[in-house]
């Protein structure tokens, strides 16, 4: 659970600038260094009170200096440490030198990096921090790739070694920690693309960097939790359905009826005032039968469209709609609606093909390979930069655009950017796309510009996912909703 982290988030230059201004307005770098290692140091003891002996591998910056400063904690503790220097530690500078001097005053070994340099106890990785840059190149590669194999619980200091700060990606090889420690300010690439498979537990210290240094500097990108997340208002006891919008979800071609029923159906139960379907004839009983409360219409063509779409105030498209004929047919009246929009699954591919134009300020909801249609590049390059390609889509189309995955984000036109880092692997199933879309429609319908929409509705569906995931079920996507349903209460009750 990570709600207690702070909510900003910087990418490393960012981080570095913050290095600086703390150093400018006082507070030695080696102090920070000091407080850095006192930091990771208590961390380690708290996960491995029992491990008497440390390896701590360090490389030629920085992030080496804090592992020199955490064996000489230990040594002076009374543990066997040693620190294998990857990269001539005589080439040490400034405070990073400092350090290692303090480390051998405290009597700690330091021997030189060898492809068959033994490696015991807790492995703490010093190697890269934010200094990184570009493909991690040898010795510092083989070190890492022997850290990974080594069966040793790890340590990362500031950052796993080879994981980039800004965005989440593994630049040739990473180290996977058990926890990560972090300092002074939350890396946005912490939390996204390979990084929670690397990152571990994570620990954050401030190194008691002064707030007003921290508040200066834009943040990169806000981590979603309960404190910072967009609210719905209470509901006047006055209420009617009419006072929370209606919502038209359009989708569900024949094979796929069921995933505009569970747009619709998410979209009702998250408060929407009214939800109609419109749908393949062949759904409509379907669609009553389950659900009596959604106006369920079967359409054949636009002529039978207009008329809903003239009485909805909210519009989902495509849930299911595939790209043949109908759903493109379908989904030509939704440039002319005028009025909020998500546009998910289908309709973002047909938008990828020009077959038609998307309006501004609608809200995307794409997966990273829809992304990759939408940005004319391959799925590895959404990933190798998520943070850049969700700025991308939002000023590509000047809409909001929720980009899915691990460590979902939500981009603005404007240039905000959030991230969530709840979740689950076991999210990863049918259905689950189509209920994001229904929720974020009923807030739309309820109020929210699509940014916020797509932030709260993201929290929701990824920590009630998460919720599922860890009760080791598969998640049903109908559950999943009910669940939805009684985070929103928490996060935003109907009555005070
Ligand atoms: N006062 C401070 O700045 C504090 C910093 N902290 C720690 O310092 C690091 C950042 O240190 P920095 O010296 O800027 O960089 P690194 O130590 O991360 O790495 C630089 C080092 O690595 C080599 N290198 C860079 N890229 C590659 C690559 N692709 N392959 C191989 N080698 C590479 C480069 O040549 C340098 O030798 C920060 O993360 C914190 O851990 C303190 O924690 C707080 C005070
Ligand atoms: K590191």
């Amino acid at each position: 659970m990570t709600d207690s982290l702070p909510v900003a988030l910087y990418n490393a230059a960012q981080v570095r600038e913050l290095d600086a201004r703390l150093i400018a307005a006082g507070t030695p770098g080696f102090e920070l260094m000091q407080r850095a290692a006192h930091a990771a140091w208590r961390a380690l003891r708290r996960r491995w009170p029992d491990e008497e002996s440390i390896t701590v591998l360090a490389g030629r910056g920085n992030n080496a200096g804090d592992g020199y400063l955490i064996a000489a904690l230990a040594r002076r503790a009374g543990r066997q440490v040693k620190v294998v220097a990857v990269g001539d530690a005589q080439q040490l500078q400034g405070d990073a030198a400092l350090a290692r001097d303090a480390a051998r005053e405290a009597g700690v070994d330091i021997c030189p990096w060898a492809d068959d340099v033994t490696l015991e106890g807790v492995l703490v990785d010093a190697l890269l921090g934010t200094g990184l840059s570009g493909e991690v190149r040898d010795p510092y590669a083989g070190a890492i790739e022997r850290i990974n194999a080594s069966g040793r619980p790890v340590l990362a200091v500031d950052l796993p070694s080879g994981l980039c700060a800004d965005t989440g990606r593994a630049l040739g090889v990473a180290v996977r920690a058990d926890l990560t420690v972090t300092f002074i300010g939350l890396k946005l690439g912490l939390f996204t693309a390979q990084a929670p498979d690397l990152v571990g537990e994570l620990v954050f210290d401030d190194l008691q960097a002064d707030e007003t240094q921290l508040a200066r500097l834009q943040a990169a990108a806000t981590r979603l939790c309960p404190a910072s997340l967009p609210r719905l208002g209470p509901r006047p006891m006055t209420a009617h359905k009419g006072s929370f919008g209606q919502v038209l979800v359009i989708g569900g071609d024949l094979g796929t009826g069921g995933a505009a029923l569970l747009s619709a159906e998410a979209a009702l139960r998250c408060g929407a005032g009214m939800v109609s379907l419109a749908t393949r004839p062949e759904h409509v009983t379907a669609a009553l039968v389950r659900r009596p409360e959604i106006m369920c219409s079967g359409v054949e063509s636009t002529y039978s469209l207009t008329a809903l779409l003239a009485r909805a105030d909210v519009l989902v498209v495509g849930p299911g709609l595939g790209q043949a004929s109908w759903g493109r047919s379908l989904l030509s009246l939704a440039p002319g609606f005028g009025k909020p929009q998500v546009w998910d699954a289908d309709a973002l591919n047909l938008l990828a093909t020009g077959a038609v134009e998307v309006p501004p300020d609608c809200l995307l909801t794409p997966h990273p390979g829809e992304a990759a249609r939408l940005l004319q590049c391959d799925v590895a390059e959404i990933q190798a930069d998520r943070p850049g390609a969700a700025r991308a889509l939002a000023e590509r189309y000047r809409c909001a655009v929720i980009l899915k995955g691990a460590g979902t984000l939500i981009a603005a036109p404007d240039g905000r950017l959030a991230l969530c880092d709840r979740g689950h692997p076991a999210m990863a199933s049918a259905g689950l796309g189509d209920v994001l879309a229904g929720v974020a429609a009923a807030f739309l319908a309820q109020g929210l510009a699509p940014y916020e929409a797509g932030c709260l509705a993201v929290w929701l569906h990824a920590a009630a996912g998460e919720s599922h995931g860890r009760e080791g079920r598969g998640i049903a996507a109908a559950d999943l909703i009910t669940t939805i349903r009684h985070l929103l209460e928490e996060q935003s009750p109907c009555r005070m």
